[in-house]
């Protein structure tokens, strides 16, 4: 897990960890009144630890609900996550924003925490121009010394970059890869050859087998807190080119996402999580609460799956 980098950007040469691998997407664990739910948190990040055996989390993304949290609720998680993780697992926050100076911020937070590395989501809502976004990564960047992986969801930001933009952002040697949660296996290919030494994670679970194909580093994913095995059995069969076994593998999974989509993506992760004795808690309003009808259905969900 652990290897020897001798990286230009850091002091001295240091033990820093292996990011490649598979990561679940930490959920977020909240009570019924909308408070973070630190016991909640504990449990799946122990469940992830201990019995997924996942390589590492993503601590403060989508699935954490992060972008609802005020930056007290994120420091919390982050901390949280650490105390209980300790140096078990690689641990990688998600520190992007829409409020710059929120992200160096949280940037230099987790460092002084001891994470693994950030990365971060590219700003959204307005519509910076790549001069802007540009800007927004190195400003990010240099109050910290740590590996930066770029959080690109072109399908929730309408951010998206050519070849040359990611060029041009990976000239930064402290951005040492990219989330890539896109559908567009061209991108991804020109992305593998023209990038052989950056790391790529798939952001879509869905796709964990042609990513895979393609030279993927690893995935970041939402149901690898519950669909871990299947995610490691498609991950390594996809490894060693034994593709119909992955593909077999990656038909029952694809099946269990599209159940969970139309049942409400995390709050089905999180009662399924809570069929294995997790108690993971509710969603942050606006997300819906549990109605008698979707605990029903992923109650149905998991006898199918699990
Ligand atoms: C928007 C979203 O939730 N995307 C997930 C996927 O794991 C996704 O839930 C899954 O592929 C189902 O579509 C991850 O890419 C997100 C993620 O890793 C994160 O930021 O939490």
């Amino acid at each position: 897990m652990h290897r020897n980098f001798n990286h230009p950007i850091f002091k001295e040469e240091i033990i820093m960890r292996d990011l490649r691998g598979l990561y679940s997407a930490l959920l977020g664990s909240f009570n019924e009144d909308g408070s973070v739910s630190e016991k909640g948190l504990r449990q799946i990040i122990r469940h992830n630890i201990d019995h997924n055996k996942m390589d590492g989390l993503y601590v403060g993304g989508s699935t954490g609900e992060n972008f609802m949290l005020s930056t007290d609720e994120k420091k919390r998680i982050f901390e949280i996550a650490k105390d209980e993780a300790k140096d078990d697992i690689t641990l990688m926050a998600q520190v992007g924003s829409v409020n710059l100076k929120e992200s160096i911020e949280l940037a230099k937070f987790v460092e002084d925490l001891g994470y693994d590395a950030i990365s971060a989501v590219t700003p959204f809502y307005y519509k910076f121009d790549f001069d802007e976004v540009h800007h927004y990564y190195e400003r990010i960047l240099e109050g910290v010394d740590m590996r930066m992986v770029i959080y690109f969801i072109p399908f929730l930001t309408g951010v998206n970059f050519s070849i040359e933009q990611f060029k041009t952002l990976f000239e930064n040697k402290k951005i040492v890869g990219v989330k890539f949660t896109q559908g567009d296996f061209y991108l991804l290919e020109r992305m593998r050859k023209t990038f052989p030494d950056k790391l790529i994670f798939a952001g879509f679970d869905e796709m964990l087998l042609p990513a895979t194909v393609l030279g993927i580093d690893g995935a970041i994913g939402s149901t690898y807190n519950v669909n871990a095995e299947r995610a490691r059995q498609i991950y390594d069969l996809a490894r060693a080119e034994k593709i119909s076994e992955a593909r077999a593998i990656q038909h029952v999974t694809n099946d269990l996402i599209t159940d969970i989509l139309d049942n409400g993506l995390y709050g089905t992760i999180k009662l399924l999580l809570e069929e294995q004795g997790i108690e993971a808690g509710c969603c942050r309003e606006p997300m819906k609460p549990y109605t008698p009808e979707m605990r029903t259905r992923a109650k149905e969900i998991y006898k199918k799956y699990f």
